[in-house]
């Protein structure tokens, strides 16, 4: 480790750095990003992006005095490296260490908490207002990417700062990228400025050549003074957001610190609401991250040397591949079907897609709640959208897909990627509350595959019935199951019954179905005799099958991995309640009221009961208490 990172414990201990020393810092930071996401995995481009504007930020403010909001916050790796975390930063992600986002509970630098995209404006305009209110005087700074720019929330944010005419700084990082290359009007818009003359440089130009015009130059540049001014609607960079109420700065070099401290020190003086417009290179320092910023925005392990990354030997394919794969298949039958991703096509496995439908194929940027209603829009007509967001993601749209599509009984399908427990991105990410925020929408039919070749037959189902559909699949490789080659169109709400059993029967949802088979193993081997249903569907239930097996043993266990709180179980609880079986003894396994951490997904699932080990424990502990009938 460099030696002059290793002085820096505060943000005070950058004051006293030269220009110099700087430089120097921001290669060291460079080599610690690299070593640590290479051995632990992150977010590694976008961090390597930011590197001198986060030294540029803590050089010239205060924090904690000063507030930063990082909008998503997976590119403050560097401030939390700058704000005491340097030690601990080989913790990264892993369970008990450091977050990948900022936490409010991890450092008092840690101003606001994120996780999802294009919520920095607003936090960071409620925070000013505070200070407002309560007479305090400070700086406060939204750094928002050119990606996150594009969600709604951002120009709501900005479209009430303007009008508040408040103090308030948004550096917005423009590295032309969101996770994919950035796309939509905005983008076009942003990368004009990238090559556009100054305003300035535009504005003197003219006025010069004006004044050469003999005897009647200086009057008619003198006058001209409105029309310059008009030019700068042409010319200007920037001027959407002086229209929205900002002082614009920029384009700015966002890897030339001097650069980045001259703006920020300008802008200090400034009244009112600022934009400062930096331009970054995402990856920048680590060949492989520049040729590639999408693979090294958000990576797992890999080898330093050679940029590649370590995958597990023998790994089956991903349910997001093979979900992709379906898609492909199933749009080459039936040319109504549309795909739409909210800024992740790879992330979401439509990339096959865009490049054989390229028609069919949209990517509206970080919009979830627009890509929604837009499917809603499209099914009016006909077409057959299949939305891919990752369960986490989905949370925004939620009134999206109650009024726009299910209160129309629209057939829209929506393909939730990531859900349950994803991992180390940790509490911002994982999609643990879709059974509960859906099941109770009328019209919805909900499905969670047992295994990746399910999954197929549910997205054609989908893509075959005249209903709003919801498909949550978890992140990483399914189990390695035979593909079928054809679909099967399965029957609404009809739950498979996998295992017969005496004494206790697993009702097991999704990816839990896979865990029930190995506890029941367990189970068996300690003489109890444990069946396993395969729900399928978490709306409509499979009432007729609850009645069956409140019958046969009276011991149901259900297991999901959602939330317990209004989660599958509770949907077993309510019909079991509405049908007055209650003789019935009901165990619900999920995970409980409380936000669930960072570390590996085993970690978590044993942590929370939710792998074969903890499962048989709590069916022993249940079968104690309520014995089995024999
Ligand atoms: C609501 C929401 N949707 C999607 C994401 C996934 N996501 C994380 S970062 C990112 C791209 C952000 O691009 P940008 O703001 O330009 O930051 P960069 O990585 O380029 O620095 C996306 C789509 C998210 N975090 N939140
Ligand atoms: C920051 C963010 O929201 C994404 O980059 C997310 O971390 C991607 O997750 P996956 O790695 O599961 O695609
Ligand atoms: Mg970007």
């Amino acid at each position: 480790m460099g030696k002059l990172l290793d002085s820096i414990n505060e943000p005070r201990d950058l004051k006293k750095l030269s220009l110099a020393q700087l430089e120097t810092l921001a290669g060291e930071i460079r080599q610690l990003l690299l070593n640590t996401v290479a051995a632990n995995g992150g977010h590694l481009a976008p961090n390597l992006g930011v590197v001198e504007l986060t030294l540029a930020l803590h050089k010239m403010f205060e924090s904690p005095k000063d507030k930063f909001i990082w909008d998503v916050g997976h590119q403050a790796y560097v401030h939390k490296i700058l704000t005491g975390r340097r030690e601990d930063f080989s913790t990264l992600r892993t369970a008990g260490g450091i977050s990948g986002f900022p936490k409010r509970c991890e450092s008092q630098h840690d101003a606001f908490g994120a996780g999802h995209s294009s919520t920095s404006i607003s936090s960071a305009l409620g925070i000013a207002l505070a200070r407002d209110l309560s007479g305090e005087k400070h700086n406060v700074i939204a750094i928002i990417g050119d990606g996150s720019m594009t969600g709604g929330q951002a120009f709501e944010a900005l479209n009430h700062a303007g009008h508040l005419g408040i103090n308030l700084t948004v550096i917005l990082n423009d590295n032309e990228m969101s996770i994919a290359k950035n796309v939509g009007a905005l983008s076009e818009y942003l990368a004009k400025m990238r090559t556009a003359p100054t305003y300035s440089k535009v504005k003197h130009d003219i006025e010069y050549l004006l004044r050469r015009i003999p005897a009647i130059g200086d009057s008619v540049a003198n006058t001209a003074e409105r029309v310059k001014d008009s030019l700068k609607y042409l010319l200007v960079p920037g001027v959407l957001f002086e229209e929205l109420g900002f002082t614009y700065f920029g384009p700015i070099d966002g890897h030339n610190i001097p650069s980045i401290m001259d703006v920020l020190n300008k802008t200090k003086s400034v009244k009112g609401p600022v934009l400062i417009h930096l331009l970054t290179q995402k990856g920048r320092g680590y060949a492989p991250a520049e040729r590639n910023p999408d693979k090294f925005h958000g990576v797992g392990t890999f080898c330093i040397e050679t940029g590649e990354v370590k995958k597990k030997a023998g790994a089956a394919p991903a349910y997001t591949q093979v979900f992709g794969d379906a898609l492909v298949k199933l749009a080459d039958q039936n040319n109504n079907i549309v795909a739409i991703t909210a800024a992740m096509p790879d992330g979401t496995g439509l990339k096959k897609f865009a490049a054989k439908f390229p028609k069919r194929f949209f990517d509206v940027g970080i919009a979830e709640q627009h890509a929604i209603t837009l499917a809603a829009g499209m099914s009016t007509q006909g077409k057959r959208p299949v939305v891919a967001i990752y369960s986490t993601f989905m949370q925004r749209a939620y009134d999206q897909i109650l009024h726009d599509v299910c209160l129309q009984n629209l057939p829209v399908t929506f393909m939730l990627d990531r859900a349950g427990i994803v991992g180390e991105d940790g509490a911002t990410h994982h999609g643990v509350f879709d059974y509960s925020f859906l099941r109770h929408i009328p019209n919805i039919v909900i499905m969670a595959p047992k295994d990746e070749d399910e999954l197929q037959h549910m997205l054609y189902t989908a893509t075959e019935i005249n209903a709003p559909v919801a498909i949550r699949y978890p992140r990483g490789s399914g189990l390695g199951v035979n593909l079928k080659p054809e679909f099967t169109k399965l029957e609404i709400g009809k739950a498979e019954e996998l295992k017969t059993g005496n004494d206790v029967v697993f009702l097991a949802v999704g990816a839990m179905v896979e865990p029930c088979y190995r506890a029941a193993a367990i189970l068996a081997e300690k003489g109890i005799s444990a069946g396993i249903v395969n729900a399928r569907f978490i709306k409509p239930l499979d009432g007729q099958l609850i009645r069956h097996l409140a019958r046969d043993t009276g011991l149901i266990v259900t297991v999901e991995d959602n939330v317990l709180a209004g989660g599958f179980g509770s949907a077993v609880l309510e019909y079991i309640n509405s049908q007055n079986l209650n003789w019935v003894k009901l165990l619900r396994l999920g995970l409980p009221d409380k936000f669930i951490e960072h570390g590996t997904r085993n970690y978590l699932l044993n942590k929370y009961g939710l792998d074969e080990q903890g499962i048989v424990a709590s069916v022993e502990t249940f079968i104690r208490q309520f014995g089995v009938r024999r």
